[in-house]
């Protein structure tokens, strides 16, 4: 079992949501999918978000990421409000500031795993810092499949190009959308890993949204959500700990 990662609580915070609510709807059929939600997410940290379905998970990670408005309250990426921002201000904050890991790996068919991982610098117009490229592929242990196209990789492996893609720009934050939801768990626990490390190795900063407990103890930390609202959190966890305030949460 490694050692648990020490967070450093004078790190400042990269992202800081202040009093978020979002209301869906409206009248008898509105449905308010986040519920007055202040939290915060320090530099190096790798943070799960957890809680049962219909929780506001996903509807909290969209706001976080400037990819959903809100209805009221702030998100703060630096010195950044991201509700201040107009769509156009958005898309080049998604773009330069900020990775995604998605489920569902998009990448592209044609591009080559390398071609793929270089994809959003050449997009932003951006030099390719190579010491860290190299670093990255070593990381996720990529180098003998980077002339591969998608379609020739396992899931683990197109996983794993998708991790170093968002990586690769040193962005304040990457936020991961259930990444091991399409993975066997072997996959699912080297692709954890190599998120784990990146944390601590290169001080990125990482939210993921998981359902796996597991998936969830290889975090720093895990907070909790019930009906749009935190409820409660967790310091390094253990699979055990999670399912236990998991059971509790959905009881
Ligand atoms: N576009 C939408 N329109 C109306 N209601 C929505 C919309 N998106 C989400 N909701 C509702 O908001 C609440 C929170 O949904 P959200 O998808 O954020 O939860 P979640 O915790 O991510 O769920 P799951 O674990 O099932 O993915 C739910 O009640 C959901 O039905």
């Amino acid at each position: 079992m490694a050692t648990p990662h020490q967070e450093h609580p004078q790190a400042p915070p990269v992202v800081i949501a202040r009093g978020l609510s979002k209301v869906y709807g409206s009248g008898d059929s509105a449905v308010r999918a986040l519920d007055n939600v202040t939290v915060e997410f320090t530099r190096g940290a790798f943070t799960a978000i957890m809680g049962p379905s219909g929780s506001g998970k996903s509807t909290l990670m969209h706001a976080l990421a400037g990819l959903d408005t809100v209805t009221s309250g702030t998100v703060h990426l630096g010195r950044t409000d991201l509700t201040q921002l107009k769509d156009k201000q958005l898309t080049l904050l998604r773009r330069d500031r900020i990775g995604f890991i998605f489920q569902s790996f998009n990448l592209l068919p044609m591009l080559t795993a390398q071609q793929n991982i270089l994809l959003p610098a050449q997009i932003a117009k951006r030099d390719t810092d190579q010491a860290r490229l190299d670093h990255i592929i070593n990381v996720v242990g990529l180098q003998d499949r980077l002339d591969h196209l998608p379609s020739k990789l396992s899931g683990g492996q197109q996983q794993r190009v998708a991790v170093a893609r968002a990586l690769l720009g040193a962005p304040e934050v990457v936020y991961a959308d259930e990444p091991t939801g399409n993975l066997d768990s072997r996959s699912g626990a080297e692709v954890l890993a190599f998120l784990r490390d990146s944390a601590r190795e290169l001080n990125q900063t990482i939210v993921m949204v998981t359902h796996d407990p597991v998936a969830a103890s290889y975090a720093d930390r895990v907070v909790f959500l019930r009906d749009g609202r935190l409820v409660d959190e967790v310091h390094s966890p253990s699979a055990e700990a999670v399912l236990d305030r998991l059971v509790k949460l959905e009881a």
